[in-house]
């Protein structure tokens, strides 16, 4: 179960809403993904035509949380003010806060993030920083208010999958109690498992199951790579050494020399 705001989720597993070839197979890739919760962005909801309203309704047939995003936001004012329009149209306080610093990467702005986060914060917001795996910015990211992290895997749309497992590791141990989504840039469903193994709460990914050749099939294939990493990190994987270690006991051989 993800604990995250106060609230218990069953999946562990986050997806987006964007980049489907159709709604329909958006629908069916949802459903696919056991996902509890749905990260949706607010440009796309407020776009003109009637699709919006359209949109909306087939993500409220799901029956999963909506988690709006600011995704395309590059400045303080413009997350904040995507925010509150976010929490107007969608009428949840949850917020997946995206700043973003560079358009080649879509690195996140860390610093404009800490400041957009301790805005919202104040204004109410439960806000989900799409953050680095830096550990200055995590604890900035915390002071200012947020019980939930989202550092990157690799950069959104990449598919490398986990690109600073260190980086990654040490955070998780630097904040044990504080719930860990790894959001963006998985590409394949052992990224997921990979993070998940490593004591992460959640995965957050879009591009990988819209763009799949079957969304679908894909987006199974996440829900149980989150449900097996999860497993084995609880299992107490054993630690991997430099050197052999027999597996088959000495005692016993039928011949001894
Ligand atoms: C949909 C969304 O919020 C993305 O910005 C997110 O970060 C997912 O990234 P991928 O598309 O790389 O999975």
């Amino acid at each position: 179960m993800l604990r995250v705001y106060g609230e218990e989720i069953a999946s562990r597993l986050l997806l987006g809403t964007a980049l489907y070839p159709s709604p329909a197979i958006m629908v069916e890739a949802v459903r696919a993904s056991r996902a509890q919760i749905v990260t949706v962005s607010l440009r796309r909801e407020a776009g003109g035509g009637g699709a919006g309203q359209d949109f909306w309704a087939l993500i409220r047939e799901l029956g999963v949380r909506v988690l709006p995003n600011t995704a395309g936001c590059h400045s303080v004012k413009e997350a904040v003010t995507t925010a509150q329009m976010a929490r107007e149209v969608f009428g949840t306080p949850w917020i997946k806060l995206e700043v973003i610093n560079d358009a080649e990467t879509l690195q996140p702005d860390v610093f404009g993030l800490v400041e957009a986060a301790g805005i919202l914060t104040r204004e109410g917001f439960k806000v989900f920083p799409y953050c680095t795996e830096d550990l200055g910015v995590a604890d900035r990211l915390l002071t200012a208010g947020c019980e939930v992290l989202m550092p990157w895997g690799a950069p959104i749309g990449s598919a490398r999958g986990l690109n600073n497992v260190y980086g990654l590791r040490s955070l998780r141990a630097h904040f044990p109690d504080v719930p860990l989504v790894v959001d963006a840039g998985l590409g394949v469903p052992s990224h997921a498992a990979a993070a998940m193994e490593l004591g992460y709460d959640a995965v957050l990914l879009n591009t990988a199951v819209a763009k799949a050749g079957d969304p679908a099939a894909m987006a199974s294939a996440f829900a149980l790579a989150v449900e097996a990493g999860r497993t084995a990190f609880e299992a107490d994987p054993i630690e991997a050494r430099d050197m052999a270690a027999p597996s088959t006991p000495v005692l016993g051989k039928a011949f001894l020399e």
